[in-house]
């Protein structure tokens, strides 16, 4: 009955419980969550409210409330719910907030330049090709794209970012990070309906919180080597610092590979940053890098099996490009593709893979005409911003072309958020959409992809990407020459 509680009830949302709020409504299994989100979305306009005590939160899915966030660095600060997965991620650049996160979004920008983006090319087409032979394995016959994707975005990312090949790993130990990741996923999605498990001290006390120190051993436990095997080969082959102290010329230097965990390295040897640091934003990217595409890519290869007239399209503009030569596709190819872009696009629309996005309010703040006290958490699930009405026309058709040039000028800016947006974006979302265009291209060149699991059988389970509750099927039918 406080001042701030008398704003937040101002606001539309679900009928609450005396004090509690909505706490009992939102601890339900993972694909009913996912399903309440949903619901709470088609029926209110763009906003409402949740009470879970002791926090206010308020939803917003329309493009000017979020414009006003996104926008300001003032709203920069992730909420209260990142706590979760805190002791993961730790500082790493997702979750810290203020001059730490400057300081870092400083150092690694430079990771995602045009000409070191170039060099990770060869290296995602290199994984490429690994992919095709073992879809070549899969001879015609159904099978589930989430693990063999999942391996290729996971091995791209550590070659490219870490300079770690994880063909030099035993399988088992890359399956236990892998499955260790999911576990963690679980674990954080039991701790977020269950407001009780937040004080730390409850929560290390359950079985929940002894799992979740179990997988935090087994992730930390991976990327620490990584780090290990990097630092020792800069030991034997150097920074190169000789010829140039530019940070460019460091991770451009023929000598070795380019790594963005080189930039970090060097940043340590510059005392900018500390070991633990380093772990955090290895932790960060390993994690943000590979599951992020990997959801990304499953739905799109879904969504093109399903729409053969889609992927014919996508083949006719390849068959522009490639001729009938075998020749391996290449940097200069990647704009040309103009049409698979769309089709990229429009997937990252329907099925955007980080579905869900939270900032605190530091200020009180008026969105949609409504009051938000200082304090509450603003939560963005950019899953219903992309599948709104208002904004869309039959917003579940897959229709590429929403992403012509002349129907992209139509939307408000802040409609389409897949790689978030303002000071805060994705600093992966060139890498991101360079991996995708590569892989699918490359499959589409040798394989026609026929449907069998179809997008009505998708069910969603909450989990930090868009995930379905089960595998995801397709067959890859050998081409005869692209038709
Ligand atoms: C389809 C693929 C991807 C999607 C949809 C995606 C989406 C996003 C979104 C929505 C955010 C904002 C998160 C938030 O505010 O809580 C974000 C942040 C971030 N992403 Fe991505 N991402 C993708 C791929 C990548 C890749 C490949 C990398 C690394 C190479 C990456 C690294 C990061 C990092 C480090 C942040 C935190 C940035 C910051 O706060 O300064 N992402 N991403």
């Amino acid at each position: 009955y406080n001042e701030r509680a008398r704003m937040i009830k101002k606001i539309p949302g679900p009928k609450d419980d005396f004090i509690i709020g909505n706490a009992v409504r939102v601890m339900c299994s993972s694909v009913e969550l996912m399903k309440l989100g949903r619901t709470f979305a088609k029926k209110w306009n763009g906003i409402y409210r949740v009470w879970i005590y002791p926090h206010a939160a308020v939803a917003i899915y329309n493009p000017e409330d979020i414009e006003v966030i996104m926008s300001n660095m003032k709203y920069n600060e992730k909420s209260l719910i990142y706590m979760i997965v805190k002791p993961w991620l730790r500082d790493g650049l997702l979750l810290s907030n203020g001059e730490k996160w400057q300081q870092r979004r400083k150092i690694l920008t430079p990771a995602f330049h045009f000409n070191i983006l170039r060099q990770f090319f060869v290296m995602i087409e290199e994984n490429s090709q690994r992919l095709l032979e073992k879809l070549h394995q899969t001879s015609g016959e159904s099978v589930d794209i989430v693990p063999i994707l999942s391996e290729f975005t996971l091995n791209s990312i550590s070659e490219t970012a870490m300079g770690t090949s994880l063909t030099e790993y035993p399988t088992s130990i890359v399956k236990s990070y892998k499955k260790a990741i999911y576990d963690l996923g679980v674990v954080f999605f039991n701790r977020f309906i269950k407001v009780y498990l937040y004080p730390d001290f409850i929560f290390y006390a359950t079985s929940l919180g002894r799992k979740q120190n179990k997988n935090l051993k087994i992730v930390h436990g991976f990327t620490e080597k990584v780090i290990q095997q990097r630092k020792e080969y800069i030991k034997e082959h150097g920074f190169n610092k000789d010829e140039s102290e530019d940070v460019d010329d460091i991770i451009m230097s023929k000598k070795k590979k380019t790594a963005m965990l080189d930039l970090l390295i060097s940043a340590e040897k510059d005392g900018l940053i500390d070991k633990d640091g380093i772990q955090e934003e290895v932790d960060t990217f390993m994690f943000e890098g590979h599951d992020t595409t990997a959801s990304g890519l499953t739905m799109l290869l879904m969504l093109l099996a399903n729409h053969t007239h889609i992927q014919n399209n996508i083949v006719t503009e390849l068959n522009e490009i490639f001729g009938e030569s075998n020749r391996a596709i290449t940097m200069e190819d990647l704009p040309k593709l103009k049409y698979l872009e769309r089709c990229i696009k429009e997937s990252l629309r329907l099925y955007p893979p980080v579905h869900f996005i939270s900032r605190k309010l530091n200020t009180t703040t008026v969105l949609s005409n409504y009051t938000v006290p200082a304090g509450s958490l603003c939560h963005i699930p950019i899953y219903d911003l992309h599948h709104s009405e208002e904004l869309y026309e039959n917003p579940e058709e897959y229709d590429p072309d929403r992403f012509l040039p002349e129907n992209i000028e139509r939307r408000h800016p802040y409609a389409y958020i897949p790689f978030s947006a303002g000071p805060r974006n994705c600093i992966g979302q060139k890498f991101a959409m360079m991996e995708m265009k590569i892989a699918v291209a490359d499959i589409l060149r040798e394989f026609k992809l026929e449907p069998v699991t179809k997008p009505s059988d998708i069910v969603f389970i909450a989990d930090l990407v868009l995930r379905n509750d089960g595998p995801v099927q397709v067959k890859f039918v050998k081409r005869q020459r692209y038709i």
